[in-house]
C-alpha cells in the first residue's frame, strides 16, 4: 500500500515549469535595478570626493597665500621701520657695541617671536653682517643675492622663492626686506624661512582621517618643477624636491605645472592612481596640489555602496526567500493535508477492500509490472512486497482460460476500455485454484507517459462455488417442480411446456404432435374399496406399466392429475399415436391389477383419448397457423374430448379424436383428420 501510496503521490505532484523563468526573470530585473542604483551612487560619490578634495585644496592653498602675504607685510614693516635702519646706520658708522646689541636683539626677536628660521643684517653688497648670535661671516647665495638687488634697485621686499640650498638642510624660502638711511641703500634683512615648519602645517591639515591624503605646494621652474610636500607617506620614498618635466609622466605634480587644473585622475610618483586637485595661488607663483589615492577614496564608497548593495539584496533575497519559505511551507502544509486525506482514504479501502476481499493493483505497461495493495497480493498468494510482474501473473492464469484472459486483457488494452472479466489462477504459494474477478481501466495521460490500468481483484472462489451449489439447487428444484411426487414421472406444468415447446417444433419442422389422454377407470370405487394407500400404490404401479411402453426419445408421461395420465408423443401422427395408446393400454391389462369395484372387469382398466395434429396445417377460426399454449389446447381439447367419447361409450377403451367426438369440441378446433374408432 505504502509503494502504490507513492506512485500515487508521485503521479500527483503539480509541475510548476513556469517558476523558474519567472524567477530568472525576476532576479534579472533585482540585478539591473541594483547595477543602475549603484552607477548612480557611484557617480554621485565621486563628484562627492572631488567637491571635498577641491574644498579642502581651496582651504590650503587659501592658508598658504595668506601666510605668503602676511611674510611680504612684515617684510614691508621692515622696511619701513626708519628706526631700525638708522641704528643700523649708526651701528655702520660707529660700530659702537651697543648698537650691535640692538640689532641683535631686533634680528632675535624675528627669529624667535616671528618663527623665522634665521635672520641676517647684510650690507648692499650682500656680505652677511649680523645675526641674532652675533657677527656672521659669508655671503648671499646666489638668488639672495639676486634678489638682494632687485630688493634695493625697487626698494620693494623680495621673494627668493622655494629651492634647496646647500648652506640648508631644508628647503628654504628667502626674503629680503631692503633698508635704506634715507635714499641711501644700507642693505637689507635676509629673513631665511625653512619652508617644512612653516609651510607644512598648513598644508597637513585635512578634515577626515587619511592615510594617503597629500597636498603639495608646486612651483615650476623652467623645465623643472620644484616641489614641497609634508611627505605624509612617510613609508614611501622621499620625493626629490625637484622633478624634471620630461620625467613628469603623468605625475599630478608635472600636470599641473603644465596647466591642468581643477580635479583630475593622474598617477603619483608612487606609481599609484590618484585623485587630484590643483590650483593656482593668485599672487604667487604657487601651485597646490591635492591628492589622494583612488584606492582609497572609493575604498569607503565602495564600502558603504556594497553594504547597501549587499543589505539590499540581502533585503532582496531574505523576501525571496521568505517567499519560498512561506510558498514550501505553504505547499508542504497542502502536501501533508492531501496526503494525510490520502492515507486515510488509502487506510479506509484497505479497510474496504479487506473487508470485501478487495485488492487494489496498478499495472505499468511500460515496466511490465503490478503494484498491488496488500490485499491484491494477498489474493494473488504473493508475499506483502506489492510487486508482480506480468510473467508471474501469466504464469498464474488457469491454463483452461489463459488464451482467453490475455485476449481480454490485450482487447481492452488496446481499445482502453473498461476491463471486467473473471479468471480462474493457481495462486502462488499454496498452488490453489482460486476465482478471480477483475475491473480495471486502462489510461494514459500522454504519449510520452507509461499506459497504466488501475483497478480492483477479488477473490471470488467462495461466490463461485455459492453459485454453483445454487445451480445444482435450483436444477434439483426446477426438476423437483416439474415432478410429481407420488408417481416419479412429469407432472401438469412440466407436460405443459412440453407440450408448447413441441407444439413450436412441430410447427416449425411440419411434423405431427399426438397427445394421449389416460384415465384410470372407476378408480373412486378402487378408493373406496381398497383404501387410498392401495390407490396410491395402484398409481404408482400404472405408471410403471405406461412408463415401460415409452422408450422413444422426446417422448413424456406425465400425471395430468388425480388418476389421469397424459402421454405426449413428439412425431406422431395418427395411427403411431394409436399404436403406442395400445400398447400402453395393453401394458396396463398385463398388470393384472385386481379391482373389485371395476363395473367393467375384474381388474384395473384404462380409458384413453388420442389426439394427433400437424400444427402447421392446424388452422384457427382466422385461417394462420398457430403455435404457443393456446394454439397447443387445441390438442388437449381434442384428446380430452376423445378420453370423454371413452369414458361416455363405456371405459376400457382407446378413442381417436373423430367425428363422434366432435359434439365435445367448439367448431373451430375442428381438425382435419378422419374420425377413426378402436375398441
Ligand atoms: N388413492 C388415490 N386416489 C386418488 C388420487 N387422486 C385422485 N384419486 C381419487 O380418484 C377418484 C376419481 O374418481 P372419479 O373422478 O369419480 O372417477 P372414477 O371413479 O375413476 O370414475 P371414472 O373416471 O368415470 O371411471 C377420486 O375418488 C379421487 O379421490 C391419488 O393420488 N391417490
Amino acid at each position: 500500500m505504502k509503494m502504490l501510496s507513492a506512485v500515487l503521490h508521485q503521479r500527483m505532484r503539480p509541475r510548476a515549469w513556469w517558476l523558474l523563468p519567472a524567477v530568472a526573470l525576476l532576479l534579472g530585473g533585482i540585478g539591473w535595478g541594483v547595477y543602475a542604483i549603484y552607477q548612480k551612487r557611484e557617480q554621485r560619490y565621486r563628484h562627492q570626493i572631488e567637491s571635498s578634495l577641491q574644498a579642502v585644496n581651496q582651504l590650503q592653498l587659501r592658508a598658504a597665500s595668506d601666510w605668503r602675504a602676511r611674510r611680504q607685510s612684515e617684510a614691508v614693516a621692515l622696511s619701513q621701520d626708519s628706526l631700525f635702519a638708522q641704528a643700523v646706520a649708526r651701528w655702520r658708522a660707529a660700530g659702537s657695541p651697543d648698537g650691535e646689541v640692538l640689532l641683535r636683539e631686533r634680528l632675535r626677536i624675528l627669529v624667535e617671536q616671528q618663527r623665522y628660521t634665521a635672520a641676517y643684517l647684510v650690507d648692499a653688497q650682500g656680505r652677511l653682517l649680523l645675526d641674532s648670535e652675533g657677527v656672521a661671516t659669508g655671503g648671499l647665495p646666489g638668488p639672495e643675492q639676486e634678489a638682494l638687488q632687485r630688493a634695493l634697485a625697487q626698494a620693494q621686499p623680495e621673494i627668493v622663492e622655494l629651492h634647496r640650498d646647500p648652506s640648508f638642510a631644508f628647503p628654504v624660502l628667502g626674503l629680503l626686506a631692503p633698508l635704506f638711511d634715507g635714499s641711501t641703500p644700507l642693505g637689507a634683512v635676509w629673513l631665511v624661512i625653512d619652508a617644512r615648519t612653516a609651510l607644512f602645517p598648513l598644508l597637513e591639515t585635512w578634515p577626515d582621517h587619511s592615510s594617503t591624503t597629500e597636498s603639495v605646494l608646486v612651483q615650476r621652474e623652467g623645465d623643472a618643477v620644484v616641489t614641497l610636500s609634508p611627505l605624509r607617506l612617510r613609508s614611501e620614498e622621499r620625493e626629490p624636491l625637484r622633478l624634471p618635466l620630461a620625467e613628469g609622466g603623468r605625475d599630478p605634480m608635472a600636470l599641473a605645472a603644465e596647466g591642468v587644473r581643477g580635479a583630475f585622475y593622474a598617477s603619483d610618483y608612487r606609481g599609484q592612481d590618484v585623485l587630484a586637485v590643483a590650483s593656482a595661488a593668485p599672487d604667487a607663483p604657487w601651485l597646490l596640489v591635492s591628492k589622494i589615492d583612488v584606492a582609497e577614496a572609493f575604498t569607503d564608497a565602495q564600502r558603504r555602496e556594497w553594504l547597501m548593495l549587499s543589505l539590499f539584496v540581502s533585503l532582496g533575497l531574505l523576501s525571496l526567500g521568505s517567499a519560498v519559505v512561506f510558498w514550501q511551507w505553504r505547499a508542504w502544509r497542502r502536501e501533508r493535508a492531501l496526503k494525510g486525506e490520502l492515507e486515510r482514504n488509502l487506510r479506509w479501502l484497505e479497510n474496504a477492500q479487506k473487508a470485501a476481499s478487495v485488492g487494489y493493483f496498478l499495472y505499468d505497461a511500460g515496466d511490465e509490472a503490478f503494484i498491488m495493495s496488500r490485499m491484491a497480493s494477498t489474493i494473488f498468494g504473493l508475499p506483502a512486497d506489492g510487486r508482480m510482474t506480468l510473467r508471474q501473473w501469466v504464469s498464474m492464469l488457469h491454463p483452461d482460460e489463459r488464451a482467453q484472459t490475455l485476449q481480454i486483457h490485450g482487447r481492452a488494452m488496446a481499445q482502453r476500455t473498461l476491463l471486467r472479466t473473471q479468471y480462474r489462477i493457481r495462486r502462488a504459494g499454496d498452488a490453489q485454484e482460486r476465482w478471480i474477478e477483475v475491473w480495471g481501466e486502462y489510461s494514459q495521460a500522454s504519449d510520452a507517459e507509461p499506459l497504466l490500468m488501475t483497478g480492483t481483484v477479488q477473490d471470488i472462489t467462495e461466490r463461485k462455488q455459492t453459485e454453483e451449489q445454487l445451480t445444482r439447487y435450483r436444477t434439483a428444484l426446477e426438476a423437483q417442480v416439474r415432478l410429481d411426487p407420488l408417481t416419479q414421472v412429469a407432472n401438469r406444468l412440466a407436460l405443459d411446456e412440453a407440450v408448447t415447446h413441441e407444439w413450436s417444433r412441430a410447427l416449425r419442422e411440419g411434423a405431427a404432435l399426438a397427445l394421449l389422454m389416460i384415465d384410470v377407470d372407476h378408480f373412486k370405487a378402487y378408493n373406496d374399496y381398497y383404501g387410498h394407500v392401495a390407490g396410491d400404490q395402484c398409481l404408482q404401479r400404472v405408471t410403471v406399466a405406461l412408463s415401460s411402453v415409452l422408450g422413444r426419445a422426446g417422448d413424456l408421461l406425465a400425471r395430468y392429475g388425480g388418476e389421469e395420465f397424459a402421454v405426449l408423443l413428439p412425431g406422431a401422427d395418427a395411427p403411431s399415436a394409436l399404436s403406442v395408446a395400445l400398447r400402453l393400454e395393453e401394458a396396463v391389462r398385463a398388470l393384472a391389477l385386481e379391482h373389485r369395484g371395476s363395473e367393467c372387469c375384474g381388474n384395473v382398466t384404462v380409458s384413453m383419448g388420442v389426439a394427433s395434429l400437424q400444427p402447421a396445417q392446424y388452422a384457427g377460426g382466422d385461417g394462420q397457423a398457430r403455435a404457443g399454449v393456446d394454439a397447443a389446447q387445441a390438442l388437449f381439447q381434442q384428446a380430452d374430448a376423445a378420453l370423454y367419447t371413452a369414458k361416455q361409450t363405456g371405459r376400457n377403451r382407446v378413442v381417436l379424436y373423430g367425428a363422434d367426438c366432435m359434439a365435445a369440441l367448439h367448431p373451430s378446433e375442428w381438425a382435419p383428420l378422419t374420425p377413426a374408432r378402436f375398441q
